[in-house]
């Protein structure tokens, strides 16, 4: 459904970029809509259907009512529909990366990179819905039998942010459908058009009417609170803050929820001084960089052994200013803008605190020429465990230096945080790789490499970093509940 009133995107089918909400298999349009605006120049580039409670409900009632039949499906018969999808999805990785990019922000290819990582969860959990085994257990009496049943929890609520909105969602809901779970997808705010195109997709593929929705709002709080106290919703996922997370986890306490929860992070990245400098500093860039820095899995501390802490510093300044900012659709572009303005204030506040504390700056460091919420990527000297930015997720292009003197040390360090997402480190001692990595307070861990990310590993963390793992071989578990039947009276 195009809105007449903004420039068009270049698509190769326009259709995909949909502003109606998906409830029970139909596009729905609201009175009220929302402005969905390119965070590069301000121009809005659609007008979205913004949902309320009420709709919210109807969107769980559409779920609850499709999820017995859903259920009934085969998992051979739901993979062929999420296998369908998945071709779907790579067939139109262009136009899904136009649109992702007009919402977000992100350089196009690394948007185009987006799509294909979340379209790889929904292959993946294609050739998962297949292998949903359960157990048969050796009787405990001579007349009994024992037999395990895995099934699907039933409805799911899920509550994704704006700075992957194509691949958080895609996480959650492929594993979902693949055991036979029905779908409520509330996308953020400010990039509900990629939910909404998956959406589009998710119809053609041949996914019933009820097993998939999407409900843009601009009341996150509210259709949060309903999908979290609904008693039709037996399951909520969430990926973003901490500070949103106990939200919802005080709310879904009252129906004793069950909850994924993919949370904040503080990620170290560690130096040894055997690393090899070259492949750590290209860990850095990724691990730093990658989205502008608005991932959980960011290095948010970078430690640096003392006597390779100058080399790295100047290595890492190179390759900082090789980088090039500008608008995500301009070619050659590497760091497109920051999501908003209370982002940019944020690595501000981050790098002042630094410098008062004694920190300098020795690349970027204040906002880009380009105005708006362009920020020059930085690099920060000197920095302490004491500063903001070593305790806060920055989320946002700023490496902060540390050096350290000893493994023991900085792995203390690396561990006083609540939060235990993500962990990174450059070292070619394989005892220090056994004893770093085993000794890391974090869910995933790094080593040699920047980028962790993908479908065949289990993504997630622990302290305040949140619940479960999602994508591998484990990720239908938090979507099914296991049930045991004990047949007696067989002698
Ligand atoms: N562990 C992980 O994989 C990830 C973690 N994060 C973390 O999230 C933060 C940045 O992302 P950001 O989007 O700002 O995080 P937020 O937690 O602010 O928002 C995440 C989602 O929750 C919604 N939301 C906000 N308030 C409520 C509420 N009271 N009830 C229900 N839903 C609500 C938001 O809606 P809306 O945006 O419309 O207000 C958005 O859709 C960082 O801390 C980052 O580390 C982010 C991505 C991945
Ligand atoms: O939202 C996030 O930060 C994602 O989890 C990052 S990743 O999956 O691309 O690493």
């Amino acid at each position: 459904m195009l809105d007449q009133n903004v420039k068009p995107l270049n698509l190769k089918d326009p259709s995909l970029l949909e502003t109606r909400a998906y409830v029970n298999g139909c596009w729905v349009e609201n009175d009220t809509t929302f402005a969905v605006t390119n965070p590069a120049n301000g121009e809005v580039v659609a007008h979205v259907a913004d949902l309320d409670v009420a709709d919210t409900r109807a969107a769980i009632d559409a779920a609850y009512d499709a999820k017995a039949g859903w259920a009934e499906w085969t998992g051979k018969e739901r993979a062929a529909v999420l296998r369908k999808w998945f071709d779907l999805m790579v067939e139109n990785v262009d136009d899904l990366a136009t649109i992702l990019t007009a919402e977000m922000g992100k350089p196009w290819p690394e948007a185009r990179g987006e799509i294909l990582y979340g379209a790889s969860f929904i292959e993946w959990f294609a050739e998962e819905a297949k292998r949903v085994y359960g157990d048969v257990i050796p009787g405990h009496q001579r007349d009994k039998r024992i037999v395990v049943l895995k099934q699907p929890v039933g409805v799911v609520g899920s509550i994704t942010p704006w700075n992957f909105p194509n691949a958080m969602i895609a996480r959650k809901v492929a594993p979902a459908l693949a055991v036979g779970c029905t779908f409520v997808a509330r996308p953020a705010e400010l990039t509900p058009l990629s939910a909404l195109a998956m959406a589009v997709l998710a119809e053609r593929a041949g996914i019933p009417a009820g097993a998939f929705n999407v409900i843009p709002s601009t009341d996150a709080a509210g259709v949060g609170q309903e999908l979290c106290a609904n008693e039709k919703v037996a399951k909520i996922t969430f990926t973003g803050s901490t500070r949103v997370g106990k939200i919802l986890m005080r709310q879904c306490s009252d129906t004793i929820k069950k909850m994924s929860l993919e949370l904040g992070g503080n990620a170290p990245f560690i130096v040894f001084d055997d690393a090899d400098l070259d492949a750590a500093v290209e860990g850095a860039m990724i691990a730093k960089f990658r989205n502008n820095g608005q991932t959980c899995v960011c290095a948010n501390r970078i430690y640096v052994q003392a006597g390779v802490y100058d080399a790295f510093a100047a290595k890492l300044k190179e390759r900082v200013q090789a980088l090039n900012v500008g608008d995500g659709f301009a070619e050659g572009v590497t760091t497109g803008p920051m999501i908003n303005e209370a982002a940019v204030k944020k690595v501000e506040a981050h790098i002042a605190d630094a410098l008062e504390k004694g920190a300098e700056v020795i690349e970027g460091g204040a906002r880009s020429d380009l105005g708006g919420t362009f920020f020059q990527p930085t690099v920060l000297t000197g920095v302490t465990p004491d500063m903001v930015v070593s305790r806060e997720e920055t989320f946002g292009p700023l490496a902060p230096l540390i050096r350290f003197e000893d493994e023991d040390d900085v792995v203390r360090l690396a561990n006083d945080s609540e939060f235990g997402l993500a962990g990174y480190f450059y070292s070619r001692d394989i005892g220090r790789i056994w004893r770093v990595g085993e000794r890391l307070e974090t869910g995933m861990v790094g080593v040699n490499t920047g980028l962790i990310s993908t479908e065949v590993a289990p993504f997630g963390g622990i302290k305040q970093s949140g619940l479960g793992r999602e994508g591998s071989k484990y990720g239908c578990d938090d979507f099914l509940e296991i049930k045991y039947m004990c047949l007696g009276g067989i002698g």
